[in-house]
């Protein structure tokens, strides 16, 4: 470490003690948190198994930035770019669509052999791994509808594909010897309103029954259900809306999936994190940034990141939170999203740790609300970076913006070497 980096981080220190705050505590806590990182800002979203398929679902990602990952061993090698770039040890999500293989193979028939290159690679890399099943860019899904679809056929194939996955998954855990965390979205909806809402949700709870009747030990997988208020194409009405995953998941004992930017503009996630978790066990976080009609940008310390961050360690929700990140931006460097994102989000979360939260429940308590401002306002600038650059130093990944130097010898050396694709969908 430097001499002025350690120096900072010391009068930090110092600081935060005044208000009883152990840096060392926080900073072992925040080691400890892994976050899930999403694989498909990789490669825009496209995936290996239909290479020829556009990105459908009612999800978009705008952008021709060069060198995006186009085979298994490119995306891994890009994982292993960000992740150098990253401290601690977390997990990589995937979707069904990244499968490695060379077999001509459709989604109902996946199975764990396909995905060996990836547990082989997470295991060398002490990594977790996280799936999803991908119910879009497929022609199964061409009219919008998949699970909840009228057609019995299409419905059958996209419960298979399911069912499939959930299999992969436990496969991932045990392998991997931590749970895989599966989570279910479709774009299931209708552009325009809909005379009969009730008959979609009732055939989705039908099809989401049959796929979650198979038992799979929870020790290995963890099934959540992720919802969305509208999609490009599905404005009105969405099948799986936040009401009907709420149910749901309360109802069967799954896992809630809150994404950042499935709501109103106005209505933030961090306010429902202590809603959920007061009746459910486990909570998954889609940690994203909505921006107009995109919820899919790359996530920036903004108000909203840190609120969240504040929820899960004030409330000491952390333990029964996964913290993945969903956002895909095409027209930046795709190893620098990753790294602004997870780094972002760990930035949050340290700040919160570094907050005097006894001191302030208490003067909450005590209905000193004046004093509650005064102080939340003022941590606001307490030193957490020279903490972080402590923390990213021990970690033995680079201080600051370092990181964006290697980034770009990486993009010179590796991804321009890959050519221009045309990435626009
Ligand atoms: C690719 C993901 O499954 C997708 O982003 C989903 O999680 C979502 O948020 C759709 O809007
Ligand atoms: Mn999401």
């Amino acid at each position: 470490m430097s001499e002025a980096t350690e120096k900072a981080y010391l009068e930090a220190k110092k600081l935060y003690a005044k208000h009883g705050v152990d840096v060392d505590a926080a900073l072992a806590k925040l080691a400890d948190i892994k976050i899930s990182i999403h694989c498909w800002q990789g490669d825009d979203v496209q995936g290996f198994l239909f290479r020829d398929k556009t990105l459908s679902g009612g999800i978009a990602v705008t952008g021709s930035y060069p060198g995006r990952a186009s085979t298994p061993n490119e995306l891994r090698t890009d994982l292993d770019a960000a992740l150098a770039l990253i401290p601690g040890k977390h997990k990589v999500n995937l979707h069904a669509i990244y499968a490695d293989t060379d077999e001509e193979v459709d989604l109902d028939a996946l199975e764990p052999r396909h995905f060996k290159g990836w547990i082989d690679w997470a295991k060398a890399n002490g990594l977790g791994l996280d799936f999803n099943p991908t119910l879009f860019s497929h022609p199964k899904a061409e009219d919008g509808f998949t699970l909840s679809h009228t057609d019995p056929e299409i419905r059958k194939f996209w419960i298979d594909h399911c069912k499939a996955s959930r299999r992969i998954a436990e496969t991932f855990g045990r392998e991997l010897g931590q749970p895989c965390v599966t989570n279910h979205w479709m774009p299931d909806g209708f552009k325009d309103t809909p005379v009969d809402r009730w008959s979609p949700r009732a055939r989705l709870r039908d099809s989401l029954d049959e796929i979650f009747a198979e038992k799979i030990d929870e020790q290995y997988n963890i099934d959540a259900v992720e919802s969305k208020l509208f999609g490009i194409g599905s404005e009105s009405y969405v099948v799986g809306s936040h009401e009907f995953y709420m149910g749901y998941a309360m109802s069967r004992g799954k896992t809630v999936c809150l994404d950042a930017g499935h709501f109103h503009p106005t209505e933030v996630i961090s306010n429902k994190l202590s809603s959920i978790l007061m009746f459910t066990d486990q909570l998954l976080l889609h940690v994203s940034r909505p921006v107009r009609w995109d919820s899919d940008h790359v996530v920036t310390m903004d108000d909203e990141l840190l609120e969240i961050a504040r929820e899960l360690v004030r409330g000491d929700l952390l333990p029964r939170t996964h913290i993945g990140l969903d956002f895909f931006d095409g027209s930046i460097n795709h190893i620098a999203a990753w790294v602004i994102g997870v780094r972002n989000t760990q930035k949050a979360l340290l700040r919160a740790l570094l907050e005097p939260i006894e001191q302030l429940k208490q003067i909450e308590v005590e209905k000193d609300y004046t004093s509650r401002l005064a102080l939340v306002e003022e941590f606001k600038s307490y030193p957490f970076g020279a903490i972080w650059d402590h923390f990213c130093d021990q970690a033995g990944v680079p201080v600051r913006e370092d990181w964006l130097t290697q980034v770009k010898t990486y993009e010179k050396e590796v991804l321009r070497k890959r050519g221009q694709q045309s990435v626009m969908q």
